[in-house]
C-alpha cells in the first residue's frame, strides 16, 4: 500500500548532517530513504525513527562512487511518486595539497560530490516537474567560495554543487520545483575522521553542533532560501557578494579587451 506521506531521500544518512535531516525530516511527517554504505547504521537509525515517529523507512546499501549504487538510487528516485524530497547530503574530502592526493581520493571525491548529486538530481527532476512539485536540498559548503591549499579539489567540488543548484534554480523558475543549495561552515561530524585534519585541530568556537547547522539549514528551506549560509549572521554580505557577481558579470560583455590589456 502506498504510503500517505511525502518521501525524503537522503543520502550520507548514516552519520552527521545526514542522520541529522533523517531525524528532522522524521518529525516533519516524511518517510524516509536513507543512502550510506554503512547499512548497519542506517538500520539502526531506521528502527529508531519508525519506533518515535511510526513513519516508514527504507534503508539503501549504496555507495554512491560507483556505478551500481548510483543505479540503484537513481532507479528509485525515477519511479517512486511519492518522493517529494531529495537531500543530496553525501559528501567527503580529503584535507591535503592537490598534488599530494591520490588518485583514488580525487576520483572518489569527484564521483561522490560532483558525479553522484548531478546524476540523482536527474534522476528525480522529471517526476517533480511532471507533478509541478517536489525539492532538491544540496548541501555544498562555505568552501565553495573560499579555497585553502589543503582544499583545493574539495573546494572546487563544493563550488560545483553551489553553482549547479544556482543553475537549476534558474531553470526551474515557476515551475514549482525547489533547489537549495545550504553552505555549513565547519561542523562537527565523522567528516574530519576522514579528511586527514582531526576536528580537534580547529578552534570549537567555530565549529556548530550538527543538530544547529541542519535546524538553521531547514530554516532558511522554511523561508524559501534559495542559498542558506547557516552561520552567517550579516546575510547582508551574502547579498553583497551576490550584488558585486552580478556586477562583474554584466561588465564582462563588452566585446573589447580591457585598456589595462591593450
Ligand atoms: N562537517 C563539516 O564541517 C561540513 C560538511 N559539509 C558537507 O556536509 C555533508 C555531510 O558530511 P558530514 O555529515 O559532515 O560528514 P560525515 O562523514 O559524518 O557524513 C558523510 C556521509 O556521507 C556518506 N558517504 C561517504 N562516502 C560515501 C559513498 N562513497 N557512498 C555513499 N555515501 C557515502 C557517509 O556514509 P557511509 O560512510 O556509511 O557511506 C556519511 O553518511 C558533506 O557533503 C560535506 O561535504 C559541508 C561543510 C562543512
Ligand atoms: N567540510 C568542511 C571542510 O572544510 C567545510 O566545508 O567547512
Amino acid at each position: 500500500m502506498p504510503s500517505a506521506n511525502p518521501i525524503a531521500v537522503v543520502t550520507g544518512a548514516s552519520s552527521g548532517i545526514g542522520a541529522v535531516y533523517a531525524d528532522r525530516l522524521a518529525r516533519r511527517g516524511y518517510d524516509l530513504v536513507l543512502v550510506a554504505r554503512r547499512i548497519d547504521r542506517l538500520r539502526h537509525l531506521a528502527d529508531t525513527l519508525c519506533a518515535t515517529h511510526g513513519i516508514k523507512v527504507r534503508s539503501i546499501e549504496a555507495d554512491l562512487t560507483e556505478e551500481a549504487g548510483l543505479v540503484q538510487v537513481e532507479e528509485l528516485l525515477h519511479t517512486d511518486e511519492g518522493i517529494a524530497l531529495l537531500v543530496n547530503n553525501a559528501g567527503n574530502g580529503k584535507l591535503s595539497s592537490t598534488a599530494d592526493m591520490s588518485d583514488a581520493d580525487t576520483a572518489a571525491t569527484i564521483a561522490l560530490n560532483v558525479v553522484a548529486p548531478t546524476r540523482l538530481a536527474r534522476a528525480v527532476l522529471p517526476a517533480f516537474l511532471r507533478r509541478h512539485s517536489g525539492a532538491i536540498i544540496n548541501i555544498a559548503s562555505v568552501m565553495a567560495f573560499h579555497p585553502l591549499p589543503i582544499t583545493t579539489l574539495y573546494s572546487a567540488t563544493k563550488s560545483y554543487v553551489l553553482m549547479f543548484s544556482r543553475g537549476l534554480q534558474g531553470e526551474l523558475a515557476n515551475t514549482g520545483v525547489r533547489v537549495q543549495a545550504v553552505l555549513p561552515a565547519g561542523t562537527a561530524t565523522e567528516f574530519y575522521d576522514h579528511a586527514g585534519i582531526p576536528l580537534s585541530a580547529f578552534d570549537p568556537a567555530v565549529v556548530m553542533t550538527t543538530e544547529n547547522l541542519v535546524d538553521a539549514a531547514l530554516a532558511g528551506f522554511d523561508k524559501g532560501e534559495e542559498v542558506t549560509l547557516p552561520s552567517v549572521h550579516d546575510v547582508s554580505l551574502w547579498d553583497a557578494y551576490e550584488q558585486a557577481r552580478s556586477a562583474l558579470f554584466g561588465a564582462t560583455q563588452v566585446g573589447t579587451p580591457a585598456p589595462r590589456y591593450v
